[in-house]
C-alpha cells in the first residue's frame, strides 16, 4: 500500500505531515480523556496528522473508538486534555469561522418552523452579513446542492436525502474552508445517499473546500476520499494513513468496479477487523526489535 508518512522514528504511530505552506489543518498529539464519575475515560490517546487544503479525507474506526470526539476537538466545541488543533497557523480554542460541521441527524438540526432558505440563511444573518448578500449566498448553496427549486418548503415537507442537502447547503453558505461531516448519510437510502457523496465530492471541487468525514461505510470512505484514516480501538492512535490511489474522476459503477477500489476496500476492512481485535500499532511498534 502507498504511504506519503514522513519517516517517523517515534513510539507513537502518526498520520501524514505536510509542509505548513500546504497544510489547512493540523492535529498534534491530541488526547482526550473524559472525567466521569465512575472514573477516567481515555478515548483518544495520541492522534497527529495534517489535512491539505482542497483534500477529501475520510476517518474510519470501530465503534467508540473516538471519532467523534477527535471532530469536537476539531471543531472547537470539546477542549482536548492535551494536544493541540491548528487552523491555518492558529490554534482552535473555540468554534472558528472557517469551519462548517454537518451532523447525521439533520432532523435535529434543522429548524422546523424556518423554511428551507430561511434555515440556510440563519448562520449568516447570526454572524451578521448584510441582507443582499445574504441572498445571494443562499441562492449559490442552494444550487451547488441541486435544490435551487424548493427555497419556500419547509423542511419536513422534503425527503430525506433532500433535508441532508439542506444541510450541506447551510454549511457551505459562508463558504467554509473546511467541512467536517460526522456519518451524514448513515440515515439516508442507498440510492440517495450515492447521489450524496456524488454531491460531497463535486462540492468539493466547485468550492475548493477540505473535507474530514467520518464514515462506518468502508466502500464509502474508499470512494470518496484522497485519502483515509484508520482509526485504532480507544484508547485511539492513528493506525494508518492510506492514500487512495484512484482516479480523480469517479463514478458510481465504473469506479466501483475497479481492482484496485477492491483491493483498497480489502486492505481498509482488514485494518479495521485487526483494530476490532485490539491490535494496536503503538504496541506493535514498542515489541519490534530494534535495528
Ligand atoms: N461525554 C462523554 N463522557 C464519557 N465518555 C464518553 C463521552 N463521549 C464519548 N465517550 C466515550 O469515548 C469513547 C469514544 O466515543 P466516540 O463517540 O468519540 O467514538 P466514535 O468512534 O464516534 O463511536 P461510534 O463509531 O460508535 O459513533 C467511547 O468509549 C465513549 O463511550
Amino acid at each position: 500500500m502507498q504511504h506519503e508518512s514522513t519517516p517517523d522514528t517515534s513510539p507513537i504511530p502518526r498520520g501524514r505531515s505536510l509542509p505548513p505552506e500546504q497544510t489547512l489543518l493540523s492535529v498534534r498529539g491530541l488526547q482526550k480523556i473524559y472525567r466521569t464519575d465512575a472514573g477516567d475515560i481515555e478515548a483518544v490517546r495520541n492522534l497527529t496528522f495534517d489535512l491539505g487544503k482542497n483534500e477529501l479525507t475520510c476517518l474510519v474506526g470501530p465503534s467508540g473508538s473516538g471519532k467523534t470526539t477527535l471532530l469536537k476537538c476539531i471543531a472547537g466545541l470539546l477542549e482536548p486534555t492535551s494536544g493541540t488543533v491548528m487552523l491555518d497557523g492558529k490554534a482552535v480554542t473555540g468554534p472558528p469561522k472557517k469551519m462548517a460541521v454537518v451532523f447525521q441527524e439533520y432532523g435535529r438540526s434543522l429548524y422546523p418552523w424556518l423554511r428551507v432558505d430561511a434555515n440556510v440563511e440563519l448562520p449568516l444573518r447570526n454572524a451578521g452579513v448584510p441582507k443582499a448578500e445574504r441572498r445571494q449566498l443562499v441562492a449559490e448553496a442552494l444550487e451547488s446542492v441541486g435544490l435551487s427549486h424548493v427555497p419556500k418548503s419547509y423542511p419536513w415537507q422534503l425527503s430525506g436525502g433532500m433535508q441532508q442537502r439542506v444541510a450541506i447547503a447551510r454549511a457551505i453558505a459562508y463558504k467554509p474552508e473546511i467541512l467536517l461531516m460526522d456519518e451524514p448519510f448513515a440515515a439516508v437510502d442507498a440510492q440517495t445517499r450515492a447521489d450524496l457523496e456524488d454531491l460531497v465530492r463535486s462540492i468539493r471541487k466547485q468550492l475548493g473546500v477540505t473535507v474530514l468525514f467520518v464514515t462506518h461505510d468502508i466502500d464509502e470512505s474508499v470512494y470518496l476520499a484522497e485519502r483515509v484514516i484508520i482509526l485504532s480501538s480507544s484508547p485511539t492512535v492513528v493506525q494508518e494513513d492510506l492514500v487512495i490511489d484512484l482516479p480523480e474522476q469517479r463514478d458510481q459503477l465504473e469506479t466501483r468496479a475497479l481492482p484496485r477500489f477492491t483491493e483498497l476496500r480489502h486492505h481498509v476492512y482488514e485494518q479495521i477487523q485487526l483494530a476490532k481485535k485490539g491490535f494496536r500499532p503503538d504496541a506493535a511498534q514498542a515489541q519490534a526489535p530494534v535495528r
